[in-house]
């Protein structure tokens, strides 16, 4: 079995909730005036990166096929996604729809922003208990087990419920002239993920047995979260981690790697790893998904390695509900008929939201000790 999100002790933010200092992570200046990383970027021994991993087996589903209707391709998805979201939650998805010359711009796009000055990054700072901008290894946020990462998130809402392109707005207004292309492909590829998590949620409402359009319909007035994960080389990378051990608290994530490889799953006790696979998107239950099955389906464990030798890009589309909507699962899978008491308050993406970004920092147990929070707050 993957080691699903539950219940134990809460993190806590560092005190300092100061602006970030991204300067302080700076790979290139760290890299070259020293052979050993700073102490904050150090993971404790339990957590730090295993050699001998294998590969976890994945199934590969084929999202042309289901949307075919052919109905033993159907069959063969809803089973195997199936399968898969209620041991681990993680599937590959290919025949995706998603243009490869998209792909292709959004990673050169990456490079040209990683590696722009701090100054030029630091534009897009985000700001402490936001969601979107750009930030180095969360210093100012968190005071130890630092990633080893930069990362530039927006938020994204589908244009035709905001008549606006909130990514392509964002850059504009944060980094200016000469930053067109650089949000045009942004807000094209936030797009075709906005597209392809709908014809993923079609298929995980197949496969739980709800009506098609159930969860669709959900998610389609969606406020999401779409990040760029850059991992520069490190020079002990026995010692850090990119991403550390959590589970994603949002909802689904969809998952470009490119070629350099470092995502690890926890399953059956072990890290297992998800070589890349470039014409395949990485598709992984989060937590307010498995709240909506009434944990069915399953948030697990996960984290991202990083090397000496080469820098790692990934891009991360997490599909969220809007923030006001009531994250409950239906009917049909609580109570009498699924024998299944509900294992989840009430909660709305909005507060869960709020609480990673400003209490706790999403870990493990992020959903369990969010639920114990709001029965702290609802029992005053
Ligand atoms: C809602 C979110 C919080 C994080 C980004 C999205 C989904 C994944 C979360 C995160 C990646 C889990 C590991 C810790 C974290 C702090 C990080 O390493 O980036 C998390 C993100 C965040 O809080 O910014
Ligand atoms: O970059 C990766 O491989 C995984 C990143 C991740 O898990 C995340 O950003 O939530
Ligand atoms: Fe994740």
């Amino acid at each position: 079995m993957a080691m699903e999100c539950i219940a134990t002790v809460p993190q806590r933010f560092s005190v300092n909730k100061a602006k970030e200092d991204s300067s302080i992570f700076d790979a290139k200046l760290l890299n070259q005036h020293s052979n050993h990383i700073p102490q904050q970027f150090v993971w404790p021994d339990h957590e730090k990166p295993s050699t001998d991993v294998q590969p976890l087996q994945v199934p590969l589903i084929d999202l042309a096929g289901f949307l075919s209707g052919d109905s033993l391709l159907v069959s063969k998805a809803t089973r195997l996604v199936s399968e898969a979201a209620t041991q681990h939650g993680f599937f590959l998805v290919t025949n995706h729809g998603v243009d490869e010359s998209l792909l292709s711009r959004a990673y050169l796009n990456m490079d040209s922003f990683f590696k722009a000055p701090a100054s030029e990054k630091q534009k897009a700072q985000r700001k402490w208990g936001e969601s979107s901008g750009y930030a180095s290894s969360f210093v100012g946020r968190f005071s130890s087990k630092l990633p080893w990462k930069e990362t530039l998130s927006f938020k994204f809402s589908p244009e035709e419920r905001t008549h606006s392109q909130t990514v392509k707005d964002f850059v504009s207004e944060k980094m200016g002239d000469g930053y067109e292309d650089f949000g045009k492909v942004y807000q094209e590829y936030a797009e075709a993920m906005n597209t392809l998590s709908l014809k993923i949620m079609e298929l995980l409402g197949m496969s739980l047995g709800v009506e098609r359009r159930h969860f669709r319909e959900f998610f389609e007035d969606n406020e999401s979260i779409f990040r760029l994960n850059y991992y520069p080389q490190c020079k002990q990378p026995e010692l850090a981690l990119g991403t550390g051990p959590h589970c994603d608290p949002t909802s689904l994530t969809i998952l470009h790697q490119d070629q350099v490889g470092g995502l690890q799953v926890f399953v059956d006790n072990k890290w297992k790893s998800i070589p890349p696979n470039p014409h395949a998107f990485v598709v992984n239950i989060g937590d307010t998904f498995m709240a909506l099955t009434n944990g069915r389906y399953k948030s697990c464990l996960h984290r991202a390695l990083v090397n000496s030798e080469r820098e790692r890009k990934t891009f991360a589309f997490f599909l969220c509900p809007k923030g006001d909507k009531v994250v409950k699962p239906p009917e049909e899978l609580v109570g009498s008929l699924m024998s299944r008491e509900r294992e989840y308050p009430d909660f709305t993406w909005s507060m869960f939201l709020e609480f990673t970004q400003k209490h706790y920092r999403a870990d493990m147990n992020t959903l369990e000790a969010f639920s114990i929070w709001l029965k702290s707050r609802r029992n005053f």
